[in-house]
């Protein structure tokens, strides 16, 4: 067994917003970095963190965390659609020993993503399908949420799994960092919005789908021109968290309650949280090192935006 890991934000504004040629190609260099470490790693299975935005999972029945046996992706924002390669065997197994080990995870034997999940992929290998891939949602969108504490025992559960595999694991976490996107929310929605939070009439359709794209690219144009009424970004929050999961000691973060990460980094900071299952289950196997890290806060995405990869100590 070997375990390696890639943490990067995603935001599905990459191929609309323009934060300027030498932004960009800061970014782009960020994303080469993390491609030469995936394919020089080359991974039999990834376990990919990931949050959802009212896509696959609803207020019809909001589950902290979720296994999926089984994946399709649902193509929003342009991102690749289909059938995502999941190796049942090893996902019934992860599921099976961390529920044993009092993590209560759901399970999904069709579980629904949208770009949250599958954006490192399509950036990595061009393909959603390029490798086996296990889903582990971490709802990080829809209060009220799970403590942090929880989430990293979630991680350090699943790391524990991942000593008795005999792979080549490649953990991959998506989201975050600081950013309060115009997401809907319950406690602001219209009617329409709460349908469809709750998921009553099923997935959106094309049109509703368009006008909520629509309002996250105009938001995303406003950000910039400083305009919006979102949370601005929160680099020292970011970068505070950063260092702390760089340190190998993730226990500080324990006590950081979701309405303080809210107010300091936004409604949608709570996709962190991939990042710190990850890093939990990669220090559940050993001490660490960061190899690459990145970090700008960039408008035009409305997201910290961050990059790290990082491999076990010899
Ligand atoms: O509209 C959505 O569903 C989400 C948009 C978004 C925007 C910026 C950064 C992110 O992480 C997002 O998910
Ligand atoms: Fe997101």
């Amino acid at each position: 067994m070997t375990v390696a890991l890639l943490a990067m934000s995603h935001s599905p504004l990459l191929e609309h917003g323009d934060p300027g040629p030498e932004i960009k190609a800061e970014v782009e260099s960020a994303f080469e970095a993390a491609r030469n470490f995936v394919h020089e790693y080359d991974p039999d299975v990834i376990i990919n963190f990931g949050p959802d935005h009212y896509n696959g999972f609803f207020y019809q029945l909001m589950p902290a965390f979720c296994i999926g046996y089984d994946a399709v992706s649902i193509g929003d924002y342009g991102s690749q659609a289909g059938q995502l390669n999941v190796p049942r065997d090893i996902a019934q197994g992860l599921a099976e020993f961390v529920i044993k080990r009092g993590i209560d995870i759901a399970i999904s034997l069709k579980m629904e993503v949208d770009h949250g999940a599958v954006q490192p992929m399509e950036i990595m290998y061009g393909d959603i399908t390029a490798k086996p891939f296990i889903p582990v949602f971490i709802n990080s969108v829809a209060p009220p949420f799970t403590p942090l504490q929880r989430v990293r025992l979630l991680g350090e559960a699943i790391g524990e799994y991942l000593k008795t595999l005999d792979k080549k694991v490649l953990l991959i976490a998506s989201g975050g960092l600081s950013h309060d996107p115009p997401v809907p929310r319950l406690a602001t929605a219209t009617e329409e919005q709460r349908r469809m939070l709750i998921g009553a009439d099923g997935q959106q359709t094309p049109e509703a789908r368009a006008a909520r794209q629509q309002r996250v690219y105009d938001t995303a144009d406003a950000f910039a021109r400083g305009e919006a009424n979102i949370k601005d970004l929160a680099p020292e929050w970011d970068q505070e968290l950063m260092k702390i999961l760089a340190s190998g000691d993730l226990s500080p973060i324990d006590s950081w309650t979701p309405e303080e990460m809210t107010e300091i980094a936004g409604n949608s900071s709570h996709e962190v949280r991939t990042w710190i299952a990850a890093y939990a289950a990669l220090g559940a196997i050993g001490t660490y090192t960061v190899q690459y890290s990145y970090y700008r806060p960039i408008r035009e995405y409305i997201a910290g935006f961050g990059v790290t990869t990082a491999v076990l100590d010899k």
